[in-house]
């Protein structure tokens, strides 16, 4: 079951992630872009990319497009063929909210938001659940610290509302979970929500 944790800078997704940890000790943990165990080469270009400010936004695109392909193959889908848990920090909502709100500002592309998903459609893996932490854009770069060209309140406004437009289009794939509350009350219903899908994913699996 491939579950993934999405939201704004600062929402407090690895700080549940890391909490996870020690309550599925078996699971297999990654994040997008890709870093540390599950990293890769092209994890560290996308870091590159985020660090200059005069990126160019669709060369930008196609790196955290190029990771995300690498991940799928050398981590994700031969953790789901294991069976394992597969918990992610971030992955494709993420593009389709940040990039579509760069692609957006920059203005070359039309109807960015749906590009960005149409050159995943071919290759790319939905996943189980996407858990989404909900924060508005001010108390999100505040706690960010804006230390990145992503972390603006501005910039995170269309990043939201673009996460807004996936959630419509797809609700059943994700939970919202109010990132305002304390971090032991988040983690709490985080619990809940990923206990109750795996509860509801074993009784599927068992009726086949
Ligand atoms: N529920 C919460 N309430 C208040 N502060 C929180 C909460 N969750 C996390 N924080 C704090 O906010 C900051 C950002 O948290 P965290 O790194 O988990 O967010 P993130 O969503 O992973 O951010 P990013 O996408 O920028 O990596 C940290 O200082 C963390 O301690
Ligand atoms: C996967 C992904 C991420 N981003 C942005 C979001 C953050 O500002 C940075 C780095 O992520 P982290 O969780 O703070 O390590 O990258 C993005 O724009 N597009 C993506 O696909």
């Amino acid at each position: 079951m491939l579950v993934t944790l999405e939201g704004l800078d600062g929402s407090g997704k690895t700080t549940v992630w890391e909490a996870l940890h020690d309550v599925y000790p078996d699971a297999t943990f990654t994040t997008e872009p890709t870093s540390g165990e599950t990293g890769s080469w092209y994890g560290e270009a996308v870091y590159r990319s985020i660090e200059d400010d005069g990126a160019d936004p669709l060369a930008e695109l196609f790196l955290y497009t190029a990771d995300h392909a690498d991940h799928l193959s050398r981590v994700i889908e031969p953790a789901l063929e294991r069976d394992d848990l597969v918990i992610s920090d971030r992955y494709s909502d993420s593009r389709y909210a940040y990039q579509g709100a760069t692609l957006a500002e920059d203005g070359r592309i039309t109807r960015p938001l749906e590009y960005v998903v149409g050159i995943h459609r071919a290759f790319s893996i939905e996943p189980d659940l996407t858990i989404y932490l909900d924060l508005d854009p001010e108390t999100a770069a505040a706690r960010a610290g804006t230390t990145n060209k992503f972390e603006r309140a501005e910039y995170l406004t269309s990043v939201r509302d673009n996460y807004e437009r996936l959630i419509d289009r797809d609700p059943a794939r994700f939970v919202r979970v109010d990132a305002t509350q304390p971090p032991e009350v988040v983690l709490e219903r985080v619990e809940d929500v990923l206990a109750s899908a795996l509860e509801e994913d074993e009784a599927d699996t068992g009726d086949e």
